[in-house]
């Protein structure tokens, strides 16, 4: 019996092997990726990470009475995507957060839809992405309007929701287990299990710059069959950490103790 999350999974024979999905979160630095992530794994909002560590962080969720193994990478590029392979090749759909008061943000989140746009182009695979708009509750400083939101999520054809780290937890699941559904009808189109993992050290002299065509100075991208690949789950390059829930934490009488990007929670 596993407890990951503190509650027995639903059977454990192969038929009801949980469904496998990464999810990856892309924006720019301070958008709240950190923060969305750590309210959906905890139900708490924690208001200060490290912004150069990256973790991927593993949850037992149900959704819609399947058992799904969720693994959740809070990615931290620098001020420009970099070593874009880590996540594009592993991850079955992507949350790409903007903060709402800062156009630059928004900005950034339109330059990561559009990476994913051309690795879908390039590798004839798409992934699904949603755009989040974080910081609801500081909706009276917006810079980027609902609707600009909406416009930008309508031409890359993905979902959009306005989120709050700092509000309610259902809502941040809600978005999430979309994310997860998304995941769900995209692996069941193809009917393969995903993920091969491309070690970000065999950059290629011949890679093709993103950057040159979408503004994002150091990413580049390879091909897959011209580097080498790990099946997955070797994530080489992200720290795996399993994380208990509030909800599970409240059900254990000793107070748990779990490392979030070098944050402890209690
Ligand atoms: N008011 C408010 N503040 C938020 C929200 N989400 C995040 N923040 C704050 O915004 C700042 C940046 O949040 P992070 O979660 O670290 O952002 P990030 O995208 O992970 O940034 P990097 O780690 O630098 O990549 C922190 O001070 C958070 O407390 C939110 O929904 N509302």
């Amino acid at each position: 019996m596993s407890l990951v999350f503190g509650k027995p999974r639903a059977g454990s024979g192969p038929q009801s092997a949980p469904l496998e999905v990464n999810l990856a979160i892309l924006g720019r630095r301070g958008a709240g990726k950190s923060a969305l992530t750590v309210k959906f794994l905890t139900r708490r909002f924690i208001s200060e990470y490290d912004p150069n560590l990256e973790d991927t962080y593993s949850s037992e969720e149900t959704v819609d009475h399947q058992p799904v193994h969720l693994r959740v990478m809070d990615t931290a590029d620098p001020d420009t995507p970099r070593n874009c392979e880590r996540y594009l090749n592993w991850a079955h759909a992507f949350l790409v957060v903007y903060s709402m008061d800062s156009r630059q943000s928004f900005k950034d989140s339109s330059s990561y839809l559009e990476l994913l746009a051309l690795h879908a182009k390039e590798t004839q695979r798409s992934s699904p992405a949603l755009l989040l708009g974080n910081k609801l509750d500081m909706a009276q400083y917006r810079q980027v309007t609902k609707a600009e939101g909406a416009a930008l999520a309508g031409k890359f054809g993905c979902l959009f929701f306005e989120v709050s780290a700092c509000l309610d937890f259902e809502h941040v699941q809600h978005v999430f287990h979309e994310a997860v559904r998304e995941a769900r009808r995209e692996l069941e189109k193809h009917s393969l299990p995903r993920p091969l993992f491309i070690s970000e050290e065999r950059a290629l002299p011949h890679q093709a710059p993103l950057t040159a065509r979408h503004g994002l100075a150091s990413c580049t991208f390879n091909t897959l069959s011209t580097v080498s690949l790990k099946e997955m789950p070797a994530v080489a390059q992200a720290k795996l950490v399993t994380v208990k829930s509030s909800r599970a934490q409240s059900k254990r009488k000793a107070p748990a103790l779990t490392l979030l990007k070098g944050f402890k929670i209690f």
